[in-house]
C-alpha cells in the first residue's frame, strides 16, 4: 500500500534527532553503500537532522522539497540516496523487455563546474572505499560521471563517454545537459530516469515575488518577471522536457497521479533557502510537481529570525569599511570574542611565527598583468592580506563580484605576498586540494591558501579546512531577499557541523559616499546600512575585528 507525502513526512517528522541510536541503515541505506562511506568518511558517523529526514523521502520514491541550513548534509544524503537506488537497465520500448544494457539512473543538476566535481569526488571516495571490499566492483565511470561545459574540455568526450559506459549518477550542470540532449537526445531518455535531483534550486530556478501594485519596487518585479517569461533559463526549459508529460495533464487539469499513466522521474529539488513565491512556482505554476505529492523536509524549527541558522551558530560577522586609504570597523560593531581570546594569537602559536613562506608571481601572471591597472580597490585588497596573515591558520576564501577576474585579483594579493590560488575543484592539484581534507591538516597550516573566486562558484562548495570567508564589492543594485540568501549562501561556506567561522565583508565608502543625518551623527555609507540590515535580517550584529581600531 503506498502513503502519501504527508503520511511519509510526518512519519519522518517523528523520528527524535538526537538519538545516537540512528544510524544510516535504519534510514533505508543498503549495509554495502553505508559501510563503503563510513570507510571512506569515517568522520560521518550518525545521519544529521535533515538526512534523517531526506533520506527515508528520497527513498520512498516520492517528488521530495528539501530546505535546511547551508552545511546540514543536504548534498551528501541526497548523493547516498542515489547510489542505493537499484540500477536501471534500458527497457525495450517495442517488446517491453529489459536489455542488458545498463542507463543512468539519475540526474543530479548542479549550478557550476566546481560544485559537480566535489560531489564527484565524493563518490570517488566511497567508490574506491568499496572496491576495497567485494571483488568486482563497478568502476567509477560506471558508477558517476560529471557532465559540464569546461573551456579545456570538449563536450564530445563526455558525450562518448555517457554513450559507452551510462553511469548510475549523472552529475552535471543544465546547460552542458541541454546541449548533449540538442545534439544526441537518446544518449538523455530522461522519462526512464529514476530521480532527479536539482541542488540550489533558487539559483538555478528564478523567480519574482508576487507584490502588489502599491509595492514601492512593484515596477521593478513586474520588469524582470517580464524578463523572466521571455528568458526564462536554462533548469526551467530543461525542466519542462523532462516534465512535459506532467505539465500538459496540469494543463489538462486532470486529477490522477502525476506519475500514471505516463513514467517520469521522481524530481527532488533542495537549498538552504527557498523562498515562498520558489514554492508556489514549484507546485502550481510549473507543473514539474504538485504539493501533495511532495515530501516537504524542512529543517529544525528556526526560533530567532528566519535564518537564524544559517552558516553556523559559531560564525562571526565582520563588516569592515574601506574609505581612501583607511579601513575600520563598521560603527555598529561591539567585541563578542573576550580580548586575548582571539583566533590570530591561536595561529601564531600553531603556525611557529616568524617562517615567511615565499610567494611568487608566474612569469604568465607577470606577463598579463603587470603595468595594467588593477580592476580591485587596493585598500581593500591589502585589508584582506593583512587578515589573512594575522588570522587565517590554513585555508580562507575571497568572493568576488561576478564578472571580475579571479586571476587578475590571484595575480595582485600574490604580488602582496598571499598565497592565493583560484579555486579550481577540477584541478586537485591547486584550489581543490583543500577540499576532503580530514584530519591531516598540516600541509595547509604549514602553508595557508587563499583561495578565491567568483559568487557563483560559492554555492554548495564545501571545505572543511576553511574557518574565514571575505566578501568583496557584494552590494549591486536594489536589496532584495535574493540579496539576504546570497550573503547567507556565501558565508555558509563556514560554521558548517558545528564548527566556528569568520565572515569578513569589505563595503566600500566612496562613490556611496556615507550620509550626515541632521544631528551630525554619521549613519555610515549606503553600503555599511545594507549590511546591517542583511546583518539584522539575519539575526546577527557585526563583531568588532581589532586589527582594525
Ligand atoms: N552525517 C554527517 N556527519 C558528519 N559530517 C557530515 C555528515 N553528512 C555530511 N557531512 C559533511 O558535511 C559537509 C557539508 O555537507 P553538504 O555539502 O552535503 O551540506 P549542504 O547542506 O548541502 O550544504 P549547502 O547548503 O551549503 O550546499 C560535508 O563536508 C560532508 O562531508
Amino acid at each position: 500500500m503506498s502513503r502519501s507525502a504527508e503520511e511519509i513526512a510526518s512519519a519522518s517528522k517523528q523520528i527524535p534527532s538526537d538519538l545516537p541510536a540512528i544510524t544510516f541503515e535504519s534510514l533505508g541505506l543498503r549495509q554495502s553503500v553505508v559501510k563503503a562511506m563510513h570507510a571512506a568518511f569515517p568522520n560521518v558517523q550518525h545521519p544529521t537532522d535533515a538526512q534523517t529526514r531526506l533520506i527515508p523521502a528520497v527513498l520512498s520514491g516520492m517528488d521530495v522539497l528539501v530546505t535546511d541550513d547551508t552545511g546540514s548534509g543536504k548534498s551528501f544524503g541526497l548523493l547516498l540516496s542515489l547510489l542505493n537506488e537499484p540500477r536501471l537497465r534500458y527497457r525495450n520500448k517495442e517488446t517491453g523487455l529489459v536489455r542488458e544494457n545498463l542507463s543512468i539512473t539519475s540526474l543530479f543538476i548542479v549550478p557550476h563546474r566546481d560544485l559537480a566535481y566535489q560531489l564527484y569526488h565524493w563518490v570517488q571516495c566511497i567508490s574506491d572505499a568499496a572496491s576495497n571490499t567485494p571483488p568486482g566492483t563497478p568502476s567509477i565511470a560506471s558508477i558517476a560521471q560529471v557532465l559540464v561545459r569546461d573551456g579545456k574540455m570538449h563536450l564530445d568526450s563526455g558525450l562518448a563517454a555517457l554513450r559507452s559506459n551510462p553511469p548510475h549518477i549523472l552529475i552535471a550542470t543544465p546547460q552542458a545537459v541541454m546541449d548533449v540532449y540538442r545534439q544526441e537526445p537518446e544518449t538523455l531518455p530522461f522519462v526512464d530516469f529514476s530521480t532527479v535531483v536539482v541542488d540550489e534550486i533558487d539559483y538555478l530556478v528564478e523567480t519574482m515575488p508576487h507584490k502588489s501594485e502599491e509595492t514601492t519596487y512593484w515596477k521593478t518585479i513586474q520588469k524582470r518577471q517580464a524578463k523572466l517569461t521571455r528568458h526564462p533559463g536554462v533548469t526551467k526549459e530543461l525542466l519542462d522536457i523532462i516534465y512535459a508529460q506532467r505539465k500538459k495533464m496540469c494543463e489538462e487539469n486532470r486529477q490522477e497521479l502525476v506519475n500514471e499513466p505516463y513514467h517520469t522521474p521522481q524530481l527532488v529539488v533542495s537549498s538552504a533557502s527557498v523562498r515562498k513565491h520558489l514554492s508556489s512556482h514549484l507546485f502550481y505554476e510549473s507543473g514539474w510537481m504538485r504539493k501533495k505529492d511532495t515530501i516537504i523536509v524542512h529543517g529544525s524549527p528556526k526560533t530567532v529570525a528566519p535564518h537564524s541558522g544559517l552558516g553556523g551558530k559559531d560564525v562571526k560577522h565582520s563588516v569592515l569599511v574601506v574609505s581612501g586609504a583607511k579601513v575600520t570597523n563598521i560603527e555598529e560593531a561591539t567585541p563578542t570574542t573576550p580580548e586575548g581570546d582571539h583566533d590570530a594569537t591561536k595561529k601564531l602559536a600553531e603556525n611557529g611565527e616568524g617562517q615567511p613562506v615565499v610567494v611568487n608571481v608566474s612569469a604568465e601572471q607577470r606577463s598579463a598583468y603587470e603595468g595594467k591597472p588593477s580592476p580591485f580597490n587596493p585598500n581593500a585588497l591589502e585589508a584582506v592580506a593583512v587578515t589573512f596573515a594575522l588570522d587565517v591558520p590554513s585555508v580562507a576564501l575571497l568572493v568576488i563580484r561576478p564578472e571580475a577576474s579571479v586571476q587578475r585579483a590571484v595575480y595582485d594579493l600574490r604580488s602582496m605576498g598571499v598565497n592565493a590560488v583560484a579555486l579550481d575543484v577540477a584541478n586537485m592539484e591547486r584550489g581543490g586540494a583543500h577540499l576532503l581534507n580530514y584530519g591531516d591538516t598540516s600541509k595547509f597550516k604549514a602553508n595557508p591558501t587563499l583561495l578565491v573566486c567568483t559568487r557563483a562558484m560559492t554555492r554548495g562548495i564545501d571545505f572543511p579546512e576553511l574557518t574565514h570567508v571575505f566578501i568583496m564589492e557584494f552590494f549591486q543594485g536594489k536589496m532584495s531577499g535574493q540579496t539576504v540568501d546570497e550573503y547567507l549562501h556565501i558565508a555558509g561556506r563556514v560554521g558548517r557541523f558545528g564548527r566556528g567561522g569568520r565572515v569578513i565583508t569589505l563595503v566600500e565608502r566612496g562613490s556611496v559616499a556615507g550620509t550626515d543625518t541632521k544631528d551630525g551623527r554619521r549613519t555610515g555609507g549606503k553600503e555599511d546600512a545594507k549590511m546591517m540590515s542583511i546583518l539584522k535580517s539575519i539575526g546577527c550584529s557585526p563583531d568588532r575585528f581589532e586589527y582594525f581600531d
